[in-house]
């Protein structure tokens, strides 16, 4: 069994980013978009001196004065020149005037019949061209994710529109006779799909372009679907039918079309995780158990994703107290915890089956192989709000 750092190691060892140079969007419309080339500066920011105190601006020399106010500049005005032994009346986001090397709030002001008086300031309350964003800086790289602040530094910097990567395709394929879709009258032995809506909205949530498949257990069936699917997606999911049983076909299907490593991970939940390739598409294999294939999903699918889209990887893991304490296990555990102002609670329930607990909490608490957890231990703490 491989450790899951090992796992991943391997898993993303193994995947070359995609071809995914999509389209050009407005920048209004490329939120949640993730950029597909590099990104640099046309333009400063400030792209000229800039005022940030309402104010005087004058030369420090001349301080305290009494100064005459020569002219007013406003927010928007062009570039103005003041000569010295003069201020002018200058308002927050104004161009600062040429010959003026300090903006004195109006606070410090004193009023005086010829003119006005001002206190010296602490600072020059003047912000340099460049001072945020310098021409030809990087705004955003290949890969990155465009959010609220990313899309206003490409338009602080110049930019009206990017370049986006295509969505990612990822074809989701559950497996399973017993699986039947949601709301279905269930017979004897069946169950509802939760894994299918559940992975759905995590790919959703993650802007990939995913389609559902559900794929009888049936050895020809599963390697029919793996070969179409792997031909015309980036990656492929599979759920269930990967561990051990008579007809978990998923394993000598992909290795039928392609190969599969053969190790399992040393983890709880989340053991039969598998993973290989047919043709150059990667084969992600979560556990059927709606807890094993949550967590796989978060700690190997989402990474393969990012690996796809040339973007760096990096998760979010915080050390935190246990207010819980539990006797030491063989495999490295990922317990369904919740975060309660100050500390991790468990739930009692830590069953690969349920879906209850993964509900309750708020993320996953690490436990290293072979190590129990008294009260008060420090914790590796995995926020769920890193992936959904
Ligand atoms: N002899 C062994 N048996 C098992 C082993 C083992 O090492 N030796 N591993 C166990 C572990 S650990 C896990 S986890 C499970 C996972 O097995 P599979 O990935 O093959 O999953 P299935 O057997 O297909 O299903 C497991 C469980 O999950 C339910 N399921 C499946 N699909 C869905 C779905 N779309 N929505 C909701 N629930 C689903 C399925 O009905 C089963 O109850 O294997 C152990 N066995
Ligand atoms: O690894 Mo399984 O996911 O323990 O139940």
């Amino acid at each position: 069994m491989l450790d899951v750092a090992e796992a991943r190691a391997r898993l993303l060892a193994a995947i070359t980013p995609a071809d995914l140079v999509g389209r050009r969007l407005a920048l209004a419309e490329a939120a949640g978009q993730i950029a597909a080339l590099d990104v640099d500066a046309r333009v400063a920011n400030p792209p000229f001196r800039r005022a940030v105190m309402d104010g005087y601006a004058c030369r420090a020399a001349d301080l305290p004065g009494p100064l005459p106010v020569a002219f007013e500049v406003p927010a928007g005005s062009a570039q103005t020149h003041l000569d010295a032994g003069q201020c002018a009346r200058i308002f927050t986001g104004a161009p600062v005037p040429d010959g003026a090397d300090v903006v004195v709030p109006q606070e410090n002001l004193r009023a005086h019949e010829g003119g006005v008086l001002l206190d010296p300031s602490t600072q020059a309350w003047i912000r340099p061209v460049g001072d945020d964003i310098q021409i030809g800086q990087r705004l955003v790289s290949a890969g990155q994710a465009l959010g609220p602040v990313e899309l206003g530094l490409l338009a602080a910097g110049g930019h009206a529109d990017v370049a986006v990567q295509s969505a990612l395709k990822v074809a989701l394929i559950t497996t399973g006779d017993e699986v039947r879709p949601p709301g279905s009258a269930l017979e004897s032995g069946q169950i509802h799909s939760s894994n299918a809506v559940s992975l759905m909205a995590l790919l959703a949530g993650w802007g990939v372009q995913a389609e559902h498949h559900h794929i009888a257990d049936d050895y020809q069936a599963m390697v029919s679907a793996l070969s179409e699917l792997s031909a015309r997606c980036d990656l492929v999911v599979t759920v269930g039918g990967v561990s051990a049983g008579d007809y978990d076909w998923v394993r000598p299907a992909i290795q039928a079309l392609g190969q599969i490593e053969s190790y399992r991970v040393r983890m709880k939940p989340g053991k039969p995780f598998a993973f290989g390739q047919i043709g150059t598409t990667p084969v992600c294999c979560v556990p059927g158990n709606p807890a094993s294939a949550l967590v796989t999903s978060l700690l190997f699918v989402w990474p393969a994703i990012q690996a796809l889209r040339g973007q760096q990887h990096g998760d979010v893991r915080l050390p935190v107290r246990a207010k819980f304490t539990t006797t030491a296990a063989q495999r490295r555990r990922f317990l369904r915890v919740r975060w309660d102002g100050d500390g991790l609670r468990v739930h009692a329930n830590q069953d690969s089956g349920s879906i209850t607990p993964m509900a309750w909490a708020t993320g996953l608490a690490e436990i290293a192989p072979d190590t129990a957890v008294a009260d008060g231990d420090s914790l590796v703490y995995w926020p769920f709000s890193q992936w959904f």
